[in-house]
């Protein structure tokens, strides 16, 4: 029998009951009792979806109230030593200060999960750490799900890839300490099994990547040292093909190993050899990092070709990776035009086309027909509509030439074009663009999103939030300003909203990290820009101040890479397409008089091909993308661009060859350890390294910042830094922010009066 399996159900909530819950609990309004009421309920009604959906492997352990590693790191006991205070603390409460950092204890590192938009807490370890097993939250939701009649099989993050994203301060290397840890996943396995666990699900995703020998060894000696525990391990690794690893995989002693077939459609032929037949072999055939419905006929194709080789016994159809990157439920999305809609399908209508797929390899029935013709005819009619296509567009893109990508002259001419017009001061200051989006500010859109609020009213509030925050700026002395960003929901959503061939959802949540959503929206067409997006709110914000402030854009790649993005030509293309509608915005709002326009691409790093070998011409094409949104300009007009929360050492080449003017970086939480790269690659523009953590509601001190600039002067030339904080502001507090960037021009003050070294 092929079976229908899941790796993983979005946990928020189809309203974000999550979110609303956990941050009611921090604000002091929702007792950990009901906090933890509202998990369980969470947890019921997605097993019991899963159920009626017709999946017979539901997973369990998929749930976290912050982020899966961090509940790994829990279970496992590494908790790093400044948190030792909380021991004896709910494990609730400890791992939201993990997350979150306290006043004693600044936060864990947080970073990109893989290549999506998912941020995970960066496991701490150190040569003398100890591993012990505690909280055994997995073991729990077995127990729970068993007694609502739901037999699960629990999701654990594997031991290799725990410690290969782990991080330690002391220069150990992580997987030193596998012998350390294998004996605690064993007294896991052993717990899940006495709970009644038959199977558990081994998430090993760094199977997707390049592996070094030390990794792959470290792969072998650990499932030899589980696989003679009780329940039977599905390994599994996703968002990549396993390519070279495949045999690796394969000679892995666990009874099950799942395939990302989306992905790693090349991966299906030889593993159908190379994996044993008495193993079980899932086939991940239903996107879970995209909302495009399938065609089913196809991919029945493909699930036909599995059972004529092996037989259909030992066979699973799962979606390719976990259903935590799609949003809930496509039927809340009333608003999309029709055509739209058929075209599209969420985590709970993905896990319906897992379950058609199962049954139609059995044979088919009426039912069965209907729904794989349906889902054909639906490919067919988004691959043939006129609405995907504007000729326009393709024109246009087809002139671009090489020089429309490149500034006019060289960094170090127009830098000093800059200095005349700007005359900063040394150690400028500024911030990444926005400021708190009270709960006002989001009542405000919501209320003029149903229409409560009208135009006038709403644009009257907005000016009135932006005029505050440039007086706030000018109070606490900030050298370059923003305005705020008071008008955006969301820095992709804002801009998709205005652009031709992007469609948005009302409800489309997906989990970005703790909680902390993003609603992506749709690339379905060619993209095109009827009208200027934000040269109104920058013009207003410019003619209430003297000192500069910058236009916010954000750039190609990353409105590429955090929205849902048509599968139907190349990525690149769609994102020269994306750059050509921000290089005219860039020039409007040169021509409206903005001086200094920032090009944000966070994601820039997130979209790098997982394999080495497919990541320079990605590089190549992201880099061209970002220089022909910012190409336009004048020399005297200066180009920020920004990045944070991932590791960028590895895309130094092509950070520089963005050629932005200034570059603004995530690096406190990391204690300015990525500025080592930055200066032995000898980074040629200027850049202002983040001084303060904004993910964290911890507030630093005056000396800190100082150390981490002095730290940051050591590594760069002083006249070659800004000061800024990590990110954007918009998730904190006024008092806060207030606070810190007051701390802030307090420390670049005392730098520019330090001698210099
Ligand atoms: C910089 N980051 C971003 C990433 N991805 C993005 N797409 N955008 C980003 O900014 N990835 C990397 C990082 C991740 N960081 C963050 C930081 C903050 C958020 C965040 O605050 N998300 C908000 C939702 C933002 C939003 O879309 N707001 C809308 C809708 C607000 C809303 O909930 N409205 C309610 C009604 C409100 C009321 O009446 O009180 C409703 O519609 O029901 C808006 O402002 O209009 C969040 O709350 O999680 C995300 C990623
Ligand atoms: N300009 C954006 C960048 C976030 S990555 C902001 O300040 O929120
Ligand atoms: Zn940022």
């Amino acid at each position: 029998m092929v079976r229908s399996a899941n790796l993983g159900f979005p946990r928020i909530g189809a309203r974000r009951e999550l979110k609303h819950a956990v941050e009611a609990y921090w604000k002091g309004e929702c007792s950990a009792d009901r906090l933890k009421a509202i998990g369980a309920e969470l947890r019921t009604r997605h097993w019991q979806l899963q159920q009626d959906a017709g999946i017979d492997v539901i997973p369990s352990n998929d749930f976290s109230f912050y982020d899966q590693m961090l509940d790994m790191a829990v279970t496992l006991g590494a908790v790093p030593p400044r948190f030792a205070a909380l021991a004896d603390a709910d494990p609730l409460d400890l791992r939201f200060a993990m997350a979150r950092g306290t006043d004693d204890a600044p936060a864990m590192e947080m970073t990109k999960w893989f290549d999506t938009n998912y941020h995970y807490i960066v496991p701490e370890v150190s040569a003398d750490q100890r591993f012990e097993l505690r909280d055994p939250k997995p073991v729990a939701e077995v127990r729970e799900a068993r007694a609502l009649g739901i037999q699960t099989r629990p999701v654990l993050i594997g031991p290799i890839t725990f410690l290969m994203l782990s991080k330690a301060q002391d220069g150990t290397a992580p997987l030193s300490l596998l012998g350390r840890l294998l004996p605690i996943y064993r007294q896991l396995l052993n717990r899940l099994a006495d709970e009644g666990a038959e199977w558990v699900q081994v998430d090993e995703p760094v199977l997707a990547l390049d592996l070094p020998a030390s990794a792959q060894d470290a792969l072998r000696t650990a499932y030899a040292a589980l696989a003679d525990e009780r329940p039977a391990l599905m390994l599994t690794s996703y968002f990549e093909g396993l390519g070279d690893n495949l045999a690796l995989a394969a000679g892995l002693p666990v009874a099950g190993l799942h395939l990302d077939l989306v992905r790693g459609a090349q991966d299906l032929t030889p593993a159908l050899t190379l994996v044993d037949r008495d193993r079980v072999l899932s086939l991940g055939l239903i996107d879970g990092r995209n909302i495009w419905r399938a065609n089913l006929r196809d991919t029945l194709k493909t699930l036909q070709v599995a059972i004529a080789a092996r037989g259909p016994e030992r066979l699973q159809v799962a979606p390719s990776c976990s259903l935590l990157h799609c949003p809930v439920d496509l039927t809340r999305e009333t608003e999309l035009d029709a055509e739209l809609r058929g075209w599209l399908a969420f985590a709970k209508q993905k896990l319906e086309e897992v379950a058609v797929l199962a049954r139609a390899a059995h044979g088919t029935s009426t039912a069965i027909e209907d729904a794989l013709d349906d889902a054909h005819m639906a490919a067919t009619r988004r691959r043939t509509s006129a609405r995907t296509h504007d000729r326009a567009v393709a024109d246009r893109l087809a002139s671009v030439q090489t020089r429309d990508m490149e500034r006019r002259s060289p960094f170090a001419e127009r830098r000093v074009k800059q200095q005349a017009r700007f005359d900063l001061p040394p150690f400028p200051t500024t911030t990444i663009g926005s400021f708190p989006q009270t709960r006002e500010v989001r009542k405000a859109r919501a209320a003029h999103r149903r229409g409560d609020m009208d135009d006038a009213a709403y644009e009257a509030f907005l000016k009135a939030e932006t005029e505050r925050t440039i007086r706030a700026q000018e109070d606490l002395g900030l050298d370059v300003l923003v305005h705020g960003e008071f008008e955006r929901n969301d820095m992709v959503e804002y801009f998709g909203e205005q652009l031709n061939g992007f469609a948005f959802t009302r409800a489309g949540w997906v989990q970005s990290y703790g909680t902390r959503c993003v609603k992506p929206p749709i690339i379905y067409g060619d993209v095109s820009r009827p009208a200027p997006m934000t040269v109104a709110w920058s013009r207003y914000a410019q003619s209430l101040t003297d000192r500069p402030v910058k236009g916010m854009l954000t750039g190609p790649v990353t409105i590429l890479q955090w929205s849902f993005v048509r599968d139907d030509q190349p990525r690149s293309a769609t994102c020269f397409q994306i750059a050509l509608a921000i290089r005219d915005e860039v020039a409007d709002l040169e021509a409206a008089g903005i001086g200094m326009i920032q090009i944000d691409e966070p994601a820039l790093r997130e979209g790098l091909p997982l394999r080495t070998a497919d990541r320079a011409a990605y590089l190549d094409w992201a880099v061209d993308a970002f220089r022909l949104a910012a190409a336009p300009v004048a020399d005297a007009t200066q180009i920020h661009t920004h990045m944070c929360y991932a590791e960028f050492n590895d895309i130094m080449d092509a950070i520089a060859g963005l050629d932005a003017d200034v570059i603004s970086i995530e690096t406190s939480r990391s204690h300015m350890a990525l500025l080592d790269a930055f200066a032995v690659f000898a980074y040629p523009n200027d850049i202002g390294p983040g001084v303060w953590d904004i993910h964290s509601p911890r507030v630093p001190s005056s000396d800190e910042m100082v150390a981490l600039l002095t730290k940051a002067s050591a590594a760069i030339p002083r006249d070659r830094l800004w000061v800024n904080p990590d990110c954007g502001l918009k998730t904190r507090a006024w008092p806060e922010v207030a606070a810190a960037l007051k701390a802030m021009v307090s420390a670049a003050r005392s730098l520019r009066h330090a001698k210099a070294a």
